[in-house]
Order: C-alpha cells, then sequence, then structure tokens
C-alpha cells in the first residue's frame, strides 16, 4: 500500500497545497488533476523522495519512504513532464541507459521490442535529436515496457502523443493495474483507463 498523509508544500512565500492525504492499493490508479500551477510536479516529485514534503508522511507498506532508501526506489519508476532523453543518444541507446540508471540492465532485444511497441521501429538508430517531441516521449515511456517497478509515478506521459500513442498508453497502464501495479499521473486530457479504483485527487 502507498499512502500519504496530511501532506502540505510551500514553495517560494506560496503555500501550494496542504492536507493532501490518500491510500493506494494494488490496481488502484490516482489522477492528479489542477490548473498550471498548482503544484501537481511539486506533489509527484514529494511522492518520489525527490524532495521533502513541508509536512506530512509518505509511507510504502506503512514504511516511511525516507526510511526505506532503496528498498522504496526500487519499487518506483518516474517519468517526469521533460522526457530526459540525451540528444546526442539513439532511441536505443537512451532505453537502455535510462533502464540502467533506475537499476534494471535490459538487452538490445529488449529495447528493441520496447520501442517497437511504441511505434518506434527503424527508429531506434537516430540520435533523440532528430526524433519528433511526440516520438522523443515514446522512447521515455518505452521504460514503463521494460521495468519491474510495482508503483509507476508518471508526469504527463500524454503530453505530446498523438492518438494512436494514447491509445497504446491507456493499455499499457490499464495492463499494469490488472497485474496489480498502482499508477499517479498528471493529465490535462480525459483518460480511458480502467482501474480496481480510481482517485481523483484535485489541486486549487
Ligand atoms: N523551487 C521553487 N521555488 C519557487 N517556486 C517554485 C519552486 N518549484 C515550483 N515553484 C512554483 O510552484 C508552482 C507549482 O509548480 P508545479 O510545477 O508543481 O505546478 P504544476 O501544477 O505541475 O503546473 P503545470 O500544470 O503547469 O505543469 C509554480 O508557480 C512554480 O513556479
Amino acid at each position: 500500500m502507498f499512502q500519504g498523509t496530511n501532506l502540505a508544500c510551500v514553495r517560494g512565500d506560496r503555500k501550494l497545497f496542504e492536507s493532501i492525504s490518500f491510500k493506494l492499493e494494488a490496481g488502484c490508479l490516482m489522477q492528479v488533476n489542477g490548473p498550471n500551477g498548482s503544484g501537481k510536479t511539486s506533489l509527484l516529485r514529494i511522492l518520489c523522495g525527490l524532495s521533502s514534503p513541508g509536512m506530512g508522511i509518505i509511507s510504502w507498506n506503512d514504511v516511511a519512504i525516507g526510511t526505506l532508501g532503496n528498498e522504496y526506489f526500487r519499487e518506483l519508476t518516474y517519468i517526469g513532464h521533460l522526457s530526459g532523453t540525451k540528444d546526442d543518444l539513439t532511441a536505443l541507446e537512451n532505453l537502455r541507459i535510462s533502464s540502467a540508471l533506475a537499476g534494471q540492465k535490459i538487452s538490445d532485444k529488449q529495447a528493441q521490442d520496447a520501442l517497437a511497441y511504441m511505434g518506434l521501429r527503424g527508429r531506434e538508430s537516430l540520435p533523440a535529436k532528430v526524433l519528433s517531441q511526440g516520438q522523443r516521449r515514446r522512447v521515455a515511456l518505452a521504460r514503463l515496457l521494460v521495468c519491474k517497478t510495482k508503483l509507476w509515478i508518471l508526469d504527463e506521459p500524454l503530453a505530446a502523443l498523438d492518438v494512436g500513442a494514447v491509445k497504446l498508453m491507456q493499455a499499457l497502464l490499464e495492463q499494469h493495474l490488472k497485474q496489480g501495479g498502482m499508477v499517479i499521473m498528471t493529465t490535462h486530457q480525459d483518460i480511458d483507463v480502467t482501474a480496481a479504483s480510481t482517485i481523483q485527487l484535485q489541486l486549487a
């Protein structure tokens, strides 16, 4: 179980949010909604342990994530709103290296298969800088096909994707949830993903 209790966040002289609490069980999706600047990315980064909440506790299976350290990070895949692809590396290298940095080494074949699923067959050897925005996003998201983590935290995963890629992503999220995974995501789009339960978290 992934749980946030009474979370608050201040950035600069602004209180972004306070009194945020949720409980996420296996198979659950939490959509974080709110206008630009309401603190969605700030919340996701806090949930990943990349920054600290001004107040509150985040726990994984009833243990605070700060206490768990790497044990928590091994359960987590975070894909931020910037795709994070490196311009001079090929799509294949980007996927292999980002996976390795996240602690999972994958073969060329695994990377090729994941990129093909994301509609990038034939683009594997191109440097990321010549790919379109949507294709770069697909490269970043291909990591979800090869990671074995339970908790996915995704910031605007559908941004820049075309209709076909949005459908692929929705199917991938649904499969992960069916297998007992958990997803926390922001999106400004309507999504169609079936989950054991869905929490809508609204930031002001
Ligand atoms: N380190 C910081 N210092 C000062 N202000 C910050 C800092 N980090 C974030 N902010 C501010 O906090 C607010 C919330 O930012 P955040 O990126 O979390 O919003 P968001 O809801 O994800 O927005 P969007 O929908 O535009 O992506 C913004 O006004 C941002 O400028």
